[in-house]
């Protein structure tokens, strides 16, 4: 399995789990829990953001982010991967607004193709994908935890997860919003889209946006402990099982790819639109002072 060091702040961390070889010692001797703690130990890969400050989602993060992804799903040794952040600041602030502020519809095409790599493969994986949500979680930041088969969020008030694109004086595309419909229902996603919601942890579980919310410090093991559970199942059918139930949202998106590129040029290359988001980041800018 491939180590990768993040290089100038950009970059994952990828590690097989277990001891120095990556697979801990067989333990014979021991009775059936050990066994298949072993067995699951290393099945599972830690995925690490590092995309200094707050992970968002520059086109060469999500180039980098889809080539890992990839590794990770050839290689059978692994089962399933939990996806964390290694940024203090944030598990992801979303799509990285200066990718679509003051470029042209070639880039734009471009970077919004990219996100929907992202997504599909995200949504259609084979591995089992849990999401330990140690940060704030905003819009597209959202894309990992809603496309994974379960969240943890950590219980701190800073931890807001919710898609809050209208309050950017934006819409989110309609493959964000498909899931968080499937994930908490059509009334509630009414409303939290509406309104731009930004869930903070009590809330988020209340609503269901988030399946689990722990101690920061126990984000990690609970998700662990949730991977035991799934990789419990037998992997052809719980593949299969996921695939009948996620592929007519993930088929909306294919069959409408192209036209929701050029939806999204045209939205984001509006003069209004440009100027709200510029607005958005120098006031994001202004807060820190
Ligand atoms: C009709 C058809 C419709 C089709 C669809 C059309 C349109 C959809 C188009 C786009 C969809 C976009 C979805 C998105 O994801 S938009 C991005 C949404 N993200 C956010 O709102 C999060 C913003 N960030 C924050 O709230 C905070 O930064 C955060 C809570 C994450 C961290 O706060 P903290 O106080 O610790 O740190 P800051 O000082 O605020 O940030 C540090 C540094 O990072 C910069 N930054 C933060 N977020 C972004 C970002 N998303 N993109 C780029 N840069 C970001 C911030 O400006 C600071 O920079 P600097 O001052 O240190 O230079």
């Amino acid at each position: 399995m491939p180590h990768l060091p993040p290089a100038q702040g950009l970059g994952f961390r990828m590690r097989p789990s277990g001891g120095k070889s990556g697979r801990p010692a067989a333990r014979s001797v021991h009775g059936v829990s050990e066994v298949s703690a072993s067995w699951w130990w290393w099945s599972q890969a830690p995925l690490q953001l590092k995309n200094l400050p707050v992970n968002s989602f520059s086109l060469e993060f999500l180039t980098e982010l889809i080539i890992n992804l990839e590794k990770l799903e050839n290689d059978k040794t692994f089962r399933g991967i939990i996806i964390t952040s290694d940024c203090p600041k944030a598990f992801s602030a979303g799509v990285d607004l200066r990718e679509i502020c003051g470029k042209n519809p070639a880039h734009y095409t471009e970077y919004w193709k990219v996100l929907q790599d992202l997504w599909l493969r995200l949504y259609l994986s084979n591995l089992v994908l849990i999401s330990a949500i140690n940060g704030p979680c905003a819009a597209g930041g959202c894309l990992i935890p809603l496309t994974s088969d379960y969240r943890i969020l950590a219980d701190n008030p800073k931890c807001l997860i919710g898609l809050n694109e209208t309050r950017l004086g934006i819409s989110a595309p309609f493959w964000f919003k498909d899931p968080l419909v499937n994930i908490i229902g059509h009334r509630a996603s009414e409303h939290a889209l509406q309104l731009g919601l930004l869930f903070p942890p009590a809330e988020a579980l209340q609503v269901g946006i988030v399946d689990k919310v722990v101690p920061k410090d126990q984000v990690q093991s609970t998700a662990l402990s949730v991977m035991t559970q799934w990789l419990a199942i037998p992997d052809h059918a719980r593949q299969l099982t996921k695939n009948m139930i996620r592929k007519p949202t993930a088929d909306l998106l294919v069959k409408h790819r192209d036209t929701d590129i050029q939806n999204f040029v045209s939205f984001i290359s509006r003069d209004s639109i440009q100027k709200s988001l510029q607005m958005y980041l120098a006031k994001l800018k202004q807060n820190k002072d």
